[in-house]
């Protein structure tokens, strides 16, 4: 039987770690049928970025109307968007075929940096991603250095995390998940699920390691394979951190970096 189809529009980690590896390889694990609308080849390795290649920004839109006129998707989401030509060229595209809020369920996860610092998306992207892809999201999954560029708050602590949810909410997302791997003084690793109105709190391990590359695309994309499913956004998001989880607590050594969050746990049951 066909599985259900989730869309990825992404770049690609030539290490294989992140990026629309990590996505396809959840996806996998989820039981979905992956698709790519490419935006860029990163030159990548355990240790960063050393290069970007932009795919034009009409092929990266041409992508997305070719997969979901033909393949149909139930689910999307953003990984790396590398420019505000790639956002602006893609809105319409999305728009065309009927992925947003209260259409195809559309995860946004506004990826800034790699975990080593190095740039995927133009300072100059931030407003396009604000101003066209927030307010078209179902879900946004910033980490904490995106949510100090979008919104301009410095979280240290988990009141800080709750107000910028708020902020997060008024630029017009559906839902807002602030994730809160980089709050490295807790204990805990604690995501917060916000939709306007109620805080959801999704507590996690905090495991002691580096070999977390991917953990952001792996967490966005086991949510959406789970939207694609017929799941709400709270039981995506659940299933989604109990995914990471264990992805974190299986991710193994790779090159002389850091290493990649692993789903391959799902395949061993
Ligand atoms: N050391 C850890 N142990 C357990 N869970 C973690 C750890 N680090 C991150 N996580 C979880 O992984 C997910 C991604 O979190 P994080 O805030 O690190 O996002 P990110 O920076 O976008 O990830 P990436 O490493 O892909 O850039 C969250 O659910 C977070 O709680
Ligand atoms: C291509 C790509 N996308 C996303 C990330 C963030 O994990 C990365 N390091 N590389």
């Amino acid at each position: 039987m066909t599985p259900p189809r989730v869309l990825t529009i992404a770049g690609s980690d030539s290490g294989g770690g992140a990026g629309i590896q990590a996505d396809l390889r959840t996806m996998f694990a989820c039981g979905v049928h992956g698709c790519v609308a490419l935006t860029a080849a990163t030159v990548q390795n355990s240790l960063g970025v050393t290069g970007v290649h932009e795919i034009p920004a009409d092929v990266v839109a041409a992508q997305i109307v070719s997969v979901v006129s033909d393949i149909g998707v139930q689910a999307a989401k953003t990984g790396m968007l590398a420019s505000a030509a790639i956002i602006e060229a893609i809105t319409p595209a999305l728009d065309s075929v009927g992925i947003g809020r209260g259409r195809v369920p559309f995860v946004v996860d506004p990826v800034s940096a790699s975990m080593h610092g190095d740039q995927l998306l133009a300072d100059s992207a931030l407003d396009a991603l604000k101003g066209l892809l927030f307010p078209r999201a179902t879900l946004v999954t910033p980490n904490l250095d995106e949510v100090r560029l979008i919104t301009g708050i410095a979280v240290k602590d988990r009141a800080g995390q709750r107000d910028a949810a708020v902020a997060l909410h008024e630029l017009g997302p559906e839902w807002v998940l602030v994730k809160g791997g980089h709050m490295w003084d807790d204990p805990e690793c604690l995501d917060l699920l916000y939709d306007g109105r109620d805080f959801v709190e999704l507590p996690g391990p905090r495991y002691d390691t580096t070999h977390t590359h991917g953990s952001g695309d792996t967490l966005a994309s086991s949510i959406s394979s789970a939207l694609a499913r017929g799941a709400s956004v709270p039981e995506a998001v659940r299933f989604g951190k109990d995914f990471i989880v264990r992805s974190v607590a299986a991710a193994y050594p790779l090159g002389s970096g850091d290493g990649p969050v692993s789903p391959f746990w799902r395949l061993e049951r």
